[in-house]
């Protein structure tokens, strides 16, 4: 699947901006403050209704103006689909797909799978449980339409069980949350099980010829000790879950554990070789979206080089190569990016003060 044309409108620095990226790789370069972040921002947030960088969606919003558009005519499986999204000052969004409103964020993040890398990536390593459910939990979002459905019902359960735990209810009270909070659990544990395994399997063979990351074990944490029974164990801990004000076990504590000879890969890799680990994660989870759902999510890389030497680059590029998706790689420079790219469908633009231009560069590509 492809960006064919954006559209960016009162976007941060941008007024309004309009290009063509390529189908392949598209290299963003210019100077700190230019608007590379930001393009980037853009197009996640068309994906996905929020920022990657802020919480507070009007920071987004162009200083001087009153709302952000951002719109874009999509290519998947041959059908073009156009795709916008649209936030106001006062806090008002609006999507729209092919000439309609559409009311779910769900129904644009299906049709625009996105994934992120930037610095901030790290935290899938450094942050707790909660980031690794995230970037596990968005893939299978993709390959398995009824995770969502499953994860909403369980989400509700879980909020009124840790309402009534706060109000002191009776057994009497807890016993059809629990059913259901335990129904789902059970059933988002196995999704989350199966798609381990497809992503472990597709990992496996990103790293099988890397000296180092060929040792990462990818484990699944389910939230509880699953040789014990999860109504029994909600009952036992409910004493304890009231004291905490919330519920202790269960698939919302799950997590995604990156180990390297079974200590955790952060206390063991160096930043160069987490972030080439990141990237085989990233790709790894890309390639099973696309092979499953049929729809190859786009990259968005914001400052590739950064904490990378020209090995690491070289075999990050080598990551990139073998995948089929659209990406958007931001540098400062060209170089060194630029003569690792690929040359066929590769676009290279540069930024200046919120303003996109197509550049032709000394290979001769635009
Ligand atoms: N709401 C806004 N309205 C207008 N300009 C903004 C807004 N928010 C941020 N900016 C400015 O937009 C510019 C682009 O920021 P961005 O983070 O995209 O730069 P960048 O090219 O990624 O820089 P760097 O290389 O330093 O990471 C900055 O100069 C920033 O101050």
């Amino acid at each position: 699947m492809s960006i064919q044309l954006l559209s960016v409108t009162d976007f941060r620095n941008f007024v309004s901006q309009q290009f063509q990226p390529a189908t392949g790789f598209n290299l963003i370069c210019g100077a700190n403050g230019s608007g590379k972040t930001s393009l980037l921002e853009a197009i996640y947030f068309l994906a996905h209704g929020r920022s990657f960088r802020t919480a507070r969606l009007q920071r987004m919003i162009r200083f001087e103006a009153e709302l952000s558009v951002v719109h874009a005519k999509i290519l998947q499986a041959e059908q073009l689909n156009s795709v916008g999204m649209q936030r106001t000052r006062q806090g008002e969004l609006t999507l729209r797909l092919n000439g309609d409103t559409a009311k779910r964020l769900a129904d644009i993040a299906h049709l625009l799978p996105v994934q992120l890398i930037t610095p901030d990536s790290f935290r899938i390593f450094f942050g707790g449980p909660k980031e690794r459910r995230h970037f596990f939990d968005m893939g299978l979002f993709h390959v398995e339409p009824s995770f969502y459905q499953h994860w909403q019902l369980f989400s509700k359960a879980n909020k009124q069980r840790n309402a009534l735990l706060k109000q002191g209810a009776t057994a009497e009270q807890f016993r059809y949350w629990d059913n259901l909070f335990c129904q789902s659990a059970e059933t988002i544990t196995a999704l989350r099980q199966e798609y381990l395994q497809q992503l472990n399997a597709e990992f496996q063979q990103q790293v099988s010829d890397h000296p180092l990351l060929s040792n990462v074990q990818l484990q699944f944490y389910p939230g509880w000790n699953q040789q014990l029974n999860l109504a029994e164990l909600l009952q036992q801990n409910r004493a304890t879950d009231v004291k905490m004000g919330f519920t202790q076990a269960g698939p919302q504590k799950a997590d995604l554990r990156i180990k390297v000879e079974q200590q955790p890969a952060e206390e063991v890799l160096s930043r160069g070789q987490l972030k080439m680990l990141l990237f085989a994660l990233k790709i790894a989870q890309s390639n099973v979206i696309g092979a499953v759902a049929q729809k190859q999510p786009i990259l968005l890389i914001d400052d590739l080089a950064s904490e990378l030497d020209a090995d690491s680059m070289q075999q990050v590029f080598q990551l990139l190569k073998t995948i089929n998706s659209q990406v958007f790689v931001t540098a400062i420079e060209p170089e060194p990016v630029l003569h690792l790219m690929p040359p066929a469908t590769t676009a290279v633009f540069h930024v200046e003060h919120g303003t996109l231009t197509a550049r032709t560069d000394e290979y001769g590509r635009t």
